[in-house]
């Protein structure tokens, strides 16, 4: 059986039609109500998890693969014991640089950032010679330009909602999001065969559902 640590939430919403697509029976993780642990037949366990999680799980040798946002492996920095298998191209979204529109960008004074993703913003500033001072915030981040604890966020966007029923416009763009398919060494050594069976048949759902996509354009 291969065990699978899920990020709990929007990843595993928009990772379920595509195991569906591989024809694996989802509905015991549909109705999973507050169970954490899913078997979905007898090929698979499904440890639904928080983001920040998956790679503790998956370093321990606690699950065989994880599915996670490439913002947490992008926070968390490259890993040896965390091997990317494949870019699932779901959950997509888009790291931003934000402030207040009256925000003066060219005011020498060191800028304080908000945001969940601490190693990404500083890395961010620093590539374009900033050094900024960063606050953690667990979330709700828009707030912080909007009450004065800092001068901009790095987050999250994908519809641009929250940005703009905040008033918050964006500075920059940064890195695609998209969720990742990723594999501990050992098990990618021990059950190499049910894990590249399963990459397989993730790939090929993604090409069914992408040709899909363009036939509904082109229709
Ligand atoms: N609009 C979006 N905002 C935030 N994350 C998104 C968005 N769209 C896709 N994602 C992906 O979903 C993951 C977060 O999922 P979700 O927002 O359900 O969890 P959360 O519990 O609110 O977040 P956290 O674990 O940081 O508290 C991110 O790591 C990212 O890869
Ligand atoms: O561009 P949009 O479609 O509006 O999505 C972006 C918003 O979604 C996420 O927040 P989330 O809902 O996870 O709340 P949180 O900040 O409290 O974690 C992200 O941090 C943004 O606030």
């Amino acid at each position: 059986m291969l065990r699978i640590a899920l990020t709990k939430g929007r990843v595993e919403k928009k990772f379920i039609p595509l195991l569906q697509r591989c024809n694996i029976d989802c509905q015991p993780l549909i109705d999973k109500q507050r169970r954490l642990i899913i078997n979905l037949g007898d090929q698979y366990q499904i440890i639904l998890v928080k983001g920040e999680d998956v790679c503790t799980y998956l370093r321990k040798g606690a699950v065989d693969l994880g599915v996670v946002g490439s913002d947490v492996l992008e926070e968390q920095g490259a890993d040896e014991q965390v091997n990317e298998l494949l870019d699932l191209n779901t959950g997509r979204c888009q790291f931003i640089v934000a402030s207040k529109s009256d925000f003066d960008w060219n005011q020498p004074r060191r800028k304080v950032i908000g945001t969940k993703y601490p190693n990404v913003a500083r890395r961010w500033f620093a590539s374009q010679g900033e050094d900024v001072e960063i606050i953690k915030i667990a979330g709700s981040v828009e707030l912080a330009p909007l009450t004065g604890l800092a001068d901009a966020i790095v987050d999250l966007t994908e519809t641009g909602t929250t940005l703009r029923v905040n008033h918050l416009v964006v500075h920059d763009w940064l890195d695609v999001i998209t969720s990742r398919l990723v594999a501990n060494p050992v098990a990618l050594k021990q059950k190499r065969d049910e894990i590249f069976t399963l990459t397989n048949q993730l790939r090929q759902a993604m090409e069914e559902e992408y040709d899909e996509d363009l036939r509904k354009v082109t229709e």
